[in-house]
């Protein structure tokens, strides 16, 4: 599907989806305890891939709305009976999807299965980075293995993994880290991660151990990484997920380059979590748009203003760039975006795709291995047909842009945002945006 974005203006309120984040990792939590109900999950497709995977471990996972009524989407609540503690051999191969997350969470889960599970996933995921995490599994006594021996998946991994110390780079995915640890709980010794490179995307192990908290799981980080100890119970019997706030900086960029005259943007559901990614209210903040977030109520109103290019360090919030480099473009100066390298390693290259587009776009970019420089004030953004790339995130940052572009903008596979934020068009038109999606 395509959408067709013309310029237009918004307004209004709306309302953030929860977190595909915290949604991941309370299912599986839930997954490896003994039975919790998630409330005000995102009911997206990502998600739902880890929870097909709970399932596969021998866990139910009911998605289901107000009335407890099981439901194929806008689930309500998530209701998990666990498979408690280790894991069961699953009967059949464990579909990932698109999603990362779910790969490399179900990875390490499935590392301490009696027997051996196959995941796979499309694509996409068949081409992102595996490698380091099956070193620590298999360092771990499991087994683990890519059937190309490419280091991507499918994989073969199981063989009851133990616990013990295990040496990772920091710098490939923080994914790896949040695997270990929310396997290595229920192995008799704990798992100890230690860091050979710099953790990137750190925030993200934050989110994972805020969560194991609520779950009574402790997690330690130590000189070098991380520790879990062995031998714990996850146990909660509700959990709710915040906002996302990944998402929310696409409606956050739709108020800042495109709110009307004397009208603001407020987005609801931002209470204040351990994402990282909430970044992007300071951003904003820095590049002289009128913003504030109260966090009391979990309200960000932004309004419109003259935008001017920073330095944003994308370490931490690698999901951030393809929003950042929107912005850039709209903004006078330049905006540089640095320490990036990682972000090349998601469902696709997004420092590549995002320079391709913009240039597409007539705005001149600067990309480098680590770092994309966009040179907004010396361009006119102007509408043309981009491609999604199969990437949700593209799709919603190029739909922004589509906003304040001269003429009109097509965006190819608008579809994929049924990865993390399935209303995310129709939120859109409600704040005014002009997008058609066939
Ligand atoms: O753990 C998570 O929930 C995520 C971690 C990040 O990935 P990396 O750690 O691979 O950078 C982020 O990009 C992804 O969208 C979600
Ligand atoms: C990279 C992302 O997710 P994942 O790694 O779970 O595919 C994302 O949502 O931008």
């Amino acid at each position: 599907m395509d959408a067709h974005v013309s310029p237009s203006r918004v307004a209004g309120r709306a309302r953030a989806p929860p977190s595909k984040s915290y949604t991941h990792r309370a299912i599986l939590a839930a997954g490896y305890g003994a039975g919790t109900v998630v409330t005000d999950p995102l009911d997206s497709a990502d998600p739902r891939a880890t929870g097909r995977a709970v399932e596969a471990f021998g866990g139910t996972v009911e998605w289901v709305d107000d009335d407890g009524q099981a439901v194929e989407e806008g689930a309500s609540a998530v209701e998990v009976d666990g498979f408690g503690g280790r894991p069961g051999t699953p009967d059949d191969v464990i579909d990932c999807a698109n999603s990362g997350t779910t790969m490399r969470l179900v990875t390490a889960a499935a590392g301490l299965t009696e027997g051996l599970a196959v995941l796979t996933g499309d694509e996409s995921l068949r081409s992102r980075p595996q490698g380091a995490l099956l070193d620590a599994v298999e360092s771990l006594d499991g087994r683990a293995e890519s059937t190309r021996r490419n280091g991507q998946a499918p994989l073969v991994v199981g063989d009851a993994m133990g616990g013990g110390a295990v040496a990772i780079p920091g710098d490939v995915s923080s994914q790896f880290v949040t695997a270990l640890l929310m396997a290595g709980a229920v192995t008799d010794d704990g798992v100890t991660v230690d860091l050979e490179t710099e953790l990137k995307s750190a925030p993200y192990v934050e989110i994972t151990r805020e969560v194991l908290a609520d779950f009574g799981v402790d997690t330690e980080r130590t000189d070098t990484g991380f520790r879990v100890p062995g031998g714990q119970t996850y146990a909660t019997d509700e959990y709710a997920v915040p906002g996302d706030f990944s998402s929310m900086s696409y409606l956050l960029a739709a108020g800042a380059v495109a709110s009307e005259e004397g009208e603001a943007v407020v987005v609801e559901g931002a209470r204040p979590s351990a994402q990282g990614d909430s970044a992007i209210v300071d951003v904003l903040d820095r590049m002289g748009a009128d913003i504030a977030w109260d966090e009391a109520a979990g309200e960000i109103t932004v309004r419109g203003g003259d935008l001017s290019g920073v330095e944003v360090d994308v370490g931490d919030t690698p999901d951030l760039l393809p929003t950042l480099a929107v912005l850039g473009a709209v903004a006078d100066g330049e905006m540089q975006i640095v320490n990036a390298e990682h972000v090349r390693y998601k469902e696709t290259d997004r420092v590549a795709a995002m320079a391709e587009s913009l240039t597409a776009m007539g705005v001149e970019v600067t990309e480098e291995q680590d770092s994309l420089t966009v040179h907004g004030g010396d361009s006119t953004l102007t509408g043309a047909t981009v491609h999604g790339r199969g990437d949700h995130r593209l799709v919603m940052a190029l739909t922004v842009a589509g906003l304040v572009a001269d003429g009109e903008t097509t965006v190819t596979g608008a579809e994929h945002v049924d990865v993390s934020f399935p209303d995310f068009f129709d939120t859109m038109a409600a704040l005014g945006a002009s997008v058609s999606v066939e």
